[in-house]
């Protein structure tokens, strides 16, 4: 194991694996409650508390986590990942002394974490030293320290606007083409369909990259705020550089119930109410669109069934209307048969033919093959955990990446470049032209994000 520069953080790289650095001081984490009325009630307002731009978030509809600096972080990579950072984050918790006077999922100490796709690239996992929570009426502050006793209980000055840097705005933005322009991409969805019609495998989700070349250097809270409030019933998520509002949740885990909403199956909006009502009628007696939703369903359905007692399953899906696309949705709800942890749920149902395809090991071969783009952390699992495993995770979509990607001590890339993605579900009948119309459709979020 590499060993880095802790600061004064615990910093560890291919976490898991141990080596002969002492023991580290127990964290000292402490809840306490917080004056609702205290934060406003749009859906902007806990991301609107980050006094940094390199904050960690996951909001939705206002209510959520925010956090800031760092007490731990852990880099993992490999088919490991998963494992590695809940073993190194189990051991620093499980010496941690926590006093919690809220006493909800979210409340004592939490984990951030954005994984990659792949097993190749590094993963990171992130204990703030300060977290902002709120959940309907109640709402909290947590801090996490290093300093081996108890002290004061965490106060509202936490969140005084004087301790905030100003929000920059990115200024002027450029797009060129990432990994492929739009022709190569649409080359590759065509070699997509030809596969699958020649029967090596049923659906394969290709992506594709646009890069973003901004004025100023980028502030991830320009993005959240705007993410936060232009796609409020989507997750709002910050973590280590990967930034977005991903309207797909692999799994929560909350006192043993497991949800997971399913999505696959996409029409554009056009911004005319009667248009995109006739379009959600469509999609939903859509036969390629049903079958690409049925493949996504059944992969979570059966990923699930080893830890759960009983996976309800609605029978079909609805229409998820967000201010870009529609979307076929389907509410998966399992019970768990013992104690499993959130991110072990997620690590089990990730890659979900929702952003893979099906079958899974063949579509991941052919991605590999074609798509000719490092996938890094996005259609990856994004989201946070508290010490007893409880936690949310999603599908890092509709997002990008600040400054090309994670480096062990922190963003090392230029941060007026940012890479934006997107995929789409490719089954025997898509029409390549259409993907990439759908594609851009996808991108919306994050090229609204980017605007001054
Ligand atoms: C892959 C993405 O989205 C996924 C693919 C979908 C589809 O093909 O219809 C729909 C929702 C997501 O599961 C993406 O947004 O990048």
């Amino acid at each position: 194991m590499s060993s880095l520069p802790a600061d004064d953080a615990h910093t560890m790289s291919k976490a898991g694996v141990s080596d002969a650095r002492p023991a580290v001081t127990p964290l000292v984490v402490r809840t306490a409650a917080l004056d609702p009325a205290l934060l406003d009630d749009g859906p902007g307002a806990l991301v609107d508390l980050l006094p940094v731009s390199d904050g960690v978030a996951w909001v939705r509809r206002g209510d959520g986590l925010v956090g800031w600096g760092e007490a731990l972080r852990l880099v993992t990579t490999g088919p490991g990942r998963f494992e590695d950072a809940a073993r190194a984050c189990r051991e620093a918790l499980a010496s941690a002394v926590v006093r919690d006077e809220v006493g909800l999922p979210g409340t004592g100490p939490v984990a951030f974490g954005s994984f990659t796709f792949g097993d190749d690239g590094p993963s990171v996992v992130v204990v703030p030293r300060v977290v902002v929570g709120r959940r309907g009426d109640r709402a909290w502050v947590t801090t996490i320290d290093l300093a081996g006793s108890l002290g004061p209980a965490p106060s509202a000055d936490l969140l005084d606007p004087a301790h905030r840097s100003p929000v920059v705005s990115p200024g002027a933005v450029s797009y060129a083409p990432g990994a492929r322009d739009e022709d190569a991409w649409t080359d590759v969805v065509a070699q997509g369909v030809a596969r699958i019609r020649s029967g090596a495998l049923d659906k394969v989700v290709l992506a594709r990259d646009v890069v973003a070349v901004t004025e100023n250097p980028v502030d991830a809270r320009h993005l959240l705020g705007r993410l936060a409030r232009g796609y409020p019933t989507a997750w709002t998520f910050s973590v280590a550089g990967m930034v977005g509002a991903t309207p797909e949740l692999l799994a929560r885990a909350e006192r043993g119930l497991v949800t997971s909403r399913v999505l696959a199956g996409t029409v554009r909006r056009t911004g005319n109410d009667d248009a995109d009502l006739a379009r959600a009628a469509q999609l939903a007696h859509s036969s390629k669109d049903l079958e690409e939703h049925e493949y996504a369903v059944e992969s979570v359905a059966r990923a699930l069934e080893p830890y759960c007692s009983s996976t309800n399953v609605p029978e079909s899906p609805f229409v998820l209307d967000l201010p870009n696309v529609l979307h076929l949705a389907t509410d998966v709800t399992a019970v768990l048969r013992e104690h499993t942890t959130s991110l072990a749920i997620a690590a089990a149902l990730h890659p979900t033919a929702a952003v893979c395809g099906t079958p899974t090991a063949a579509a991941r071969d052919l991605i590999t093959e074609i798509e000719g783009m490092d996938r890094a952390r996005y259609a990856g699992p994004v989201g946070w955990f508290g010490a007893d495993g409880d936690g949310e995770w999603g599908i890092a979509l509709r997002s990008a990446e600040i400054g090309g990607g994670v480096h062990p001590a922190g963003p090392t890339g230029d941060p007026r470049s940012v890479r934006l993605f997107a995929g789409c579900g490719v089954v025997a009948a898509s029409d390549p032209a259409a993907e990439l119309r759908e594609s851009e459709a996808k991108l919306v979020p994050m090229r609204y994000a980017l605007d001054a």
